[in-house]
């Protein structure tokens, strides 16, 4: 039987990345295992090649099927009357890199100091900021904050491409004093900046499956990349982890290997942990599962940003032209000033055009999340069975500073969208809910594109009937006017339609042997067991105020270096 050094599970960004990097060494042996479909230059669909990623995250062929999410939290709602909604997490070579809305920032340097007080001094700013840029190929910005020679290519919207709605906007918004910033992965402070995103000078999508496993990389006689291949679970002799068990035609296999690397995502890395024996003892005793390890911190922590939007019916001029661009061209940072809240919390994305299809390209949104959140939900198994997916309960705004800070947020929003200098670019102003509804005729597909074809012709040629359409059809009888005039109804409002950025974290956080919930050292390696290490966004201890595939590529850039440090120290011992 073959046998590796490491086999990773899960070919994500961060799998992708330890992928790479591990077998730089020749002598290195690395399995490589995704559920989802291979990704490379050659067999890439064109909707994940694409720098407008919209197509790719809607499209049902690239996510998980069947997990759902709640979203909101149990304060304003009662528990029995919670909704979940349907949870995108990539399932192909690439994981979120190859799905993801392509947005490439790094949060604040106070993010990473705390970071260290968890996982220890390597993870303070100082010590991470090599690897953010190690990682990248900045074509725009040099200086102490800048890589030029990494995988990942990134550069920067420029304004003449921003849309006349995104410009109007920034231009209010740069009158009331906020300073334009060229470089958003620059110094850290408030201002307006155009998105830094990880597309390529042709257009093109940067993810980790293309960049980190490039021709050359797969070619390596070291790296053996399996895909369409699920893993069960992890397989322990005592308490040392021996391999993983996959499907396979012809049942469970099992591939050993002296290091098992989980690269799930935030998700289903939890999930795998505890359907191997690795969780509240209480809890794996009721699924029937054997105890390895009692750490009652996997699946806790969960984190997200919790997002709301107000969308405008934009006029013909203000409409973004060339439909190849990125819809979210610029980003602009605040300081809420609410207690306990760091500066530069909370981000407001100007968005050109709404969804892929024609009534999308009418409408333009302002999308506010708070960066630095605070409130906490889990991951849970309600079976063994690897294909039933999770609960996961984001339990969003259940920390009151979210709540400040979103409802803040959207009375903000409402008084931009209606301000006197955009007039000139948009007619009605809506509360936007990102629904299963909205997400159903945002698929891509014929059908869709037909109907809100004849549906935003009729919006663009009746502006007598456009008002009573929108609020009937498009927000279903929810009105500015109904949620600003009451903060019960608000607030109401906020609870069934937060929705996150797609940024989940926590799950498996790093901390000390003795902190009762971490599930992983500064390093990765799960507290409790020997030989398993966990690699993925779910070690992160509290939330980077950025978009998060960034931060996951350089946490991965950084446990890569630990492990071929201490396999160098072995070898020498
Ligand atoms: C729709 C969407 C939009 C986003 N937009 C942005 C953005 O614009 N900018 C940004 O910075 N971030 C964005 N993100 C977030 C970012 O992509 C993630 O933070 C990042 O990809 C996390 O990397 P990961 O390695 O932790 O997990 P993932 O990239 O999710 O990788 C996990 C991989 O493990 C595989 N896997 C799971 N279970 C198993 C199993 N049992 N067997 C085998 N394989 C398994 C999955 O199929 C998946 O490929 C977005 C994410 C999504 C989903």
């Amino acid at each position: 039987m073959t046998r590796y050094d490491y086999v990773i599970i899960g070919g994500g960004s961060s799998g992708c990345v330890l992928a790479a990097r591990l077998t730089e060494d020749p002598d290195c042996s690395v399995l490589l295992i995704e559920a989802g479909k291979d990704i490379s230059r050659e067999n890439a669909p064109e909707e994940v090649l694409s720098g407008y990623p919209a197509k790719a995250y809607f499209n049902k062929d690239f996510t998980w099927p069947g997990l759902q999410a709640f979203l909101g939290g149990t304060l304003g709602n009662r528990a029995e009357t919670r909704r979940t909604a349907k949870y995108e997490q990539a399932r192909l070579l690439g994981g979120g890199s190859s799905i993801n809305g392509l947005i490439a920032n790094r949060g604040a340097p106070t993010d990473y100091d705390r970071w260290a007080e968890y996982g220890g001094p390597e993870w303070r700013w100082e010590a991470v900021l090599p690897y953010f840029r190690k990682l990248e190929r900045d074509l725009d910005c040099d200086g102490e904050y800048h890589g030029k020679d990494g995988p990942i290519t990134i550069r920067r919207f420029p304004r003449e491409d921003w849309s006349g709605f995104v410009s109007a906007v920034a231009g209010l918004l740069q009158a009331r004093g906020y300073p334009y910033i060229e470089d958003q992965n620059g110094e850290w402070r408030d201002g307006v900046m155009p998105v830094t995103s990880s597309i390529d000078e042709n257009e093109q999508r940067v993810s980790c499956a293309l960049a980190y496993l490039t021709p050359s990389v797969r070619q390596r006689p070291n790296l053996t990349i399996l895909t369409e291949t699920m893993v069960r679970r992890i397989v322990f002799e005592g308490r040392q982890a021996v391999g993983v068990e996959i499907e396979s035609g012809a049942g469970p296999r099992r591939i050993d290997a002296d290091e098992v690397l989980l690269c799930a995502g935030t998700v289903h890395s939890p999930a795998m942990l505890i359907r191997s024996g690795i969780g509240r003892a209480a809890d794996l005793r009721e699924l029937g599962i054997e105890v390895v390890a009692d750490r009652a911190g996997v699946g806790q922590n969960l984190q997200e940003h919790p997002a709301i939007s107000v969308s405008c019916y934009l006029r013909p001029a203000a409409r973004l032209k060339n439909l190849n661009r990125h819809h979210t061209q610029v980003h602009v940072r605040f300081s809420s000033g609410v207690e306990g809240c760091a500066p530069g919390d909370m981000c407001l994305a100007l968005i050109a055009r709404s969804a892929w299809h024609a009534l999308g390209q009418r409408i333009g949104s302002l999308y506010f999340w708070v960066n630095n959140s605070h409130s906490k939900g889990h991951v849970s198994l309600r079976s063994t069975d690897v294909r039933v997916e999770p609960v996961v309960d984001f339990n969003m705004l259940s920390d009151e500073r979210d709540r400040v800070r979103l409802r803040q947020a959207f009375l903000f929003l409402a008084e931009i969208a209606h301000a006197p200098e955009l007039d000139s670019v948009r007619t009605k102003v809506f509360p936007a809910n990102f629904s299963d509804r909205v997400r159903k005729v945002s698929s891509p597909g014929l059908w869709n594109g037909i109907q809100m074809r004849v549906f935003s012709g009729l919006l663009d040629a009746a502006p007598f009937l456009r008002s009573w359409l929108v609020d009937t059809l498009v927000t279903q009888g929810i009105t500015m006017q109904a949620l600003l005039s009451d903060t019960a109804e608000l607030d109401r409002f906020l609870d069934r339609s937060v929705a996150g950025v797609w940024h989940p974290v926590g799950t498996c956080r790093m901390g000390t042997e003795d902190d009762r919930l971490a599930v992983t050292d500064g390093h990765g390696r799960v507290h409790g067991v020997g030989r398993l290490r966990v690699c993925d966004a779910s070690v992160m201890p509290t939330i980077p105020s950025a978009n998060t595939n960034i931060p996951t590529i350089m946490l991965a850039e950084k446990m890569a270096d630990f492990i071929k440090a201490e396999r160098k120290a072995l070898a020498t011992a």
